[in-house]
């Protein structure tokens, strides 16, 4: 398999055929235009300028200056991203890619930057969709970026707390793998699964398939180890802890900007052996808000509470509905739960939802949409070659402020499609709940013009993050703040904290050398 330099995963794995025709046709009806193909440019044609700096004799092994390997390190996995790579248009590539073999590397690597004032790029899987691997400085230092995926291994397993060491450049797949023979498993698997490394979902607080309970990754870590140029910062593996604040909870989201993180003591669970899913009709959204929220309030803690709207439902579960589908799963290596889903059921019912006669193991829209879900990041890939945009933001909020933050964001989506696109549509998921509130997750789908596509994406995300930002919401609930969500995160967070953010960064990067610009202002 190789991986595409412009889009996501695999090259063998694009849409094509008779499921991009297929794939067409759905978008023409939801974003009425006519699409025209285009081809991803040659990387050799890309012109990209040759490094500016040279690594020292000892560093030589680990970089790479070749320009294919450093366009492909260049932007992130978001839309813009992958429609940026499609125009051919990178003006920011880093001028290495550095891959550490050891802790040590990682520290001989800070220490050469730290030197010299060159930004080092921490860099997982790179399926960041806020701009946080890309080397966009104000003041347009070269930039190494430290690519973190031979750190890969397990390298210690405590069966008795069930937990295990683990390197941070590892993939989700190979993650798993490497935990499986042990009857363990993390559990934790974002959209991004395949393509993205245990250090970025640290780094990002990324957000796994749990949609109630340990919903974010942050949940699952029990010490890290990180590499700072002040020094390396190891945390003590507990349970839990009340003295003073957590030196994990700094680190965790920190996004590059505060140390490199080696490795992880991370919790894990034993494989799920009794599961139970169902999909739940309502002819009414409202009546499907409240179910959802009866169904988080209720401790029963589904795995799986997806509600989609009746447009998501309809593209991407293949359910024609007017109000909703309630996607609910339960699961557990240690007891049967079908109770826990009967009682799920019947709160449902309370609010007019349509439920299945007889809750079965498979659920032809729960599966559906299942399936749709791995396949969208391909898709979308496919569509922005087709000069459509097609892309998600997310929040989340309280249930007291949830009606009036979706109808604010969607009439706003909808007019900043109006004006930069003339139709399209925006949908609604949640993908985690919790019981004071959800996070909805909106896909916008909208014919864009070859060549001005991300300026109108831009136009439309403007948009939309200040309505978020207008009615309580996170300018995130999961994708991280990057460099693109600064505007909003510098806003939403309190001043005070702001201050203590950048004093941290300044007592662990002195130098101001990793990841500048995101999080804090560049020093
Ligand atoms: C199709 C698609 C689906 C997605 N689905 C989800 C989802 O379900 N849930 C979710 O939370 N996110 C999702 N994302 C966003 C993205 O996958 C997450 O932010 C993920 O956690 C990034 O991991 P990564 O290894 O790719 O990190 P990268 O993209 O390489 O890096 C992300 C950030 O973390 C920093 N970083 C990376 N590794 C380290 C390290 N070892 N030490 C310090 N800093 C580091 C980088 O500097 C950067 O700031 C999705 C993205 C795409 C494109």
């Amino acid at each position: 398999m190789a991986r595409s330099w412009w889009g996501w995963g695999n090259v063998e794995d694009a849409v094509r055929g008779a499921e991009l025709d297929a794939l067409l046709a759905r978008a023409r009806a939801l974003a009425p235009g006519e699409p025209t193909g285009h081809e991803p440019p040659d990387v050799a044609s890309l012109g990209i300028p040759a490094a500016r700096l040279s690594p020292p004799p000892s560093l030589a092994a680990l970089c790479s200056a070749d320009p294919a390997d450093r366009a492909a390190h260049a932007h992130g996995k978001a839309f813009r991203d992958v429609a940026r790579n499609l125009l051919g248009d990178l003006p920011h590539v880093p001028d290495l890619v550095a891959r550490p073999r050891a802790e040590r590397d990682v520290v001989d690597l800070l220490d050469w930057c730290s030197g010299g004032r060159v930004a080092a790029i921490p860099y997982g899987g790179g399926s960041s969709v806020v701009g946080g691997i890309e080397p966009r400085f104000e003041d347009g230092r070269p930039a190494v970026t430290i690519d973190l995926t031979r750190l890969d291994r397990v390298l210690e397993v405590d069966p008795v707390s069930r937990a295990a060491r683990i390197q941070a450049g590892v993939l989700g797949p190979h993650l798993e793998d490497q935990l499986r023979p042990h009857g363990l498993t993390l559990r934790h698997f974002p959209q991004s699964f395949e393509f993205s490394t245990l250090g970025g979902w640290l780094a990002t607080r990324a957000g796994g398939h749990f949609a109630t309970l340990a919903t974010h990754i942050d949940d699952l870590v029990e010490s890290m180890r990180v590499v700072t140029p002040s020094g390396v910062a190891e945390s003590r593996r507990l349970p839990g802890s009340g003295a003073g604040p957590s030196p994990d909870r700094l680190f965790l989201g920190s996004e590059g900007a505060l140390g490199i993180i080696t490795e992880a003591w991370m919790r894990l669970r034993e494989r799920p052996r009794w599961r139970a899913k169902a999909s739940v009709r309502f002819a009414d959204y409202a009546a499907a808000v409240a179910a959802t929220r009866a169904v988080a309030q209720s401790g029963l803690h589904p795995a799986n509470c997806r509600l989609l709207d009746a447009a998501e439902a309809l593209v991407n579960a293949g359910v024609a509905v007017d109000g909703g589908v309630l996607v609910l799963a339960f699961e557990s290596a240690d007891h049967p739960v079908r109770a826990s889903l009967e009682r799920a059921l019947e709160l449902c019912r309370d609010h007019g939802g349509e439920t299945p006669d007889e809750p079965a193991d498979s659920d032809t829209a729960s599966d559906t949409w299942r399936s749709s879900f791995l396949r969208m990041p391909y898709q979308r890939d496919a569509l922005a070659r087709h000069a459509l945009i097609v892309e998600t933001f997310e929040t989340s909020c309280t249930w007291d402020g949830f009606d009036r933050l979706h109808r604010a964001v969607t009439e706003a989506a909808r007019d900043a499609i109006r004006d930069v696109a003339g139709n399209g549509v925006v949908t609604c998921r949640f993908t985690h709940v919790y019981p004071d509130g959800p996070a909805p997750y909106f896909t916008v789908y909208a014919p864009g013009r070859w060549g001005a596509m991300v300026a109108q994406w831009d136009g439309i995300k403007t948009a939309v993050s200040e309505a978020i930002a207008a009615h309580g919401g996170t300018i995130t609930h999961h994708h991280a703040v990057g460099r693109d969500h600064r505007p909003w995160y510098d806003r939403q967070r309190p001043g005070p904290f702001g201050a203590a953010l950048t004093a941290a960064k300044a007592a662990l990067d002195p130098a101001g050398v990793l990841n500048p610009g995101v999080l804090v202002p560049a020093p």
